[in-house]
């Protein structure tokens, strides 16, 4: 589904130069749910961009669904990026000034109609309903719960029904009941069929995934399958 082949991230400023990655070979597979961890720095937000088709990498291949896509031209990456991967980030990344139903609808924006399918804002009202969201739809961001925004985060990510979901620390700045509930509400996708790639700096909620790969100063230094904990 996602390869990542003999990678290499270099920052260059004017004055300094950084290795963020090196030697990194990862493929993540259909269905798998797959968390990254490691200290502050070890390359893991950097690794998700590179997955997410955010950022290129210096030297190596990333591959979606088996094609080779380092050499593509941007505006063919944001397309690949609008029909493929859903994002989900530790702040939620709303817009305060659209309600719930209008934040979740964005990705749908981008793509061209599908007159014979249901509507966008069928498809939002879909997607907030799979994470128990429907009775928020016509609040802002600012009247709801951490937990709640992080829900509407989901349902946006979701909404155009990609293959990929890449989610940074998405329990990280929730209490452990309401990140408890983020991480159940990922199971129930992955249990649906999304590929799911999370970085997270807590062991509990690592836990709960398929496959745990470790970091540490931009390299690979653990790759191992885990018994699920379901934790519902
Ligand atoms: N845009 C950038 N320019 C220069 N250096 C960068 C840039 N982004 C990240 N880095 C450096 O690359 C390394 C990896 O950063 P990254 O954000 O991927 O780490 P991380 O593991 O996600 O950290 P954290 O857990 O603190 O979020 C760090 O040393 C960081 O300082």
């Amino acid at each position: 589904m996602i390869a990542l082949k003999n990678i290499e991230k270099v920052y260059r400023t004017s004055t300094i130069e950084t290795l963020a990655l090196t030697n990194i070979n990862l493929t993540v597979r259909a269905g798998e749910f797959l968390s990254i961890m490691g200290p502050s720095g070890c390359g893991k937000s950097t690794l998700l961009n590179l997955m997410g088709l955010l950022d290129a990498p210096s030297t190596g291949q990333v591959e979606i669904g088996g094609q080779p896509v380092t050499q593509y031209r941007d505006v063919d990456l944001a397309r690949l990026r609008n029909q493929k991967i859903g994002f989900i980030f530790q702040s939620f990344h709303l817009i305060n000034d659209l309600s719930v139903l209008d934040n979740v609808e964005i990705p749908l924006l981008y793509r061209k109609g599908d007159e014979t399918g249901p509507s966008r804002r069928e498809l939002a009202r879909q997607a907030l309903e799979k994470v128990g969201l429907s009775n928020r739809m016509k609040h802002f961001p600012s009247q709801l719960s951490g937990g709640q925004k992080q829900r509407v985060a989901i349902a946006r990510a979701i909404v155009g029904q990609p293959a990929i979901i890449l989610a940074d620390e998405p329990t990280g700045n929730l209490d452990s009941a309401m990140g408890n509930e983020i991480m159940s509400i990922l199971q129930q996708l992955n249990a649906d069929g999304s590929t799911i790639v999370m970085v997270t700096h807590d062991e509990s909620m690592a836990k709960r995934t398929h496959r745990l790969v470790r970091l540490f100063d931009g390299a690979m230094v653990g790759d191992s399958l885990l018994m699920v904990n379901e934790g519902r």
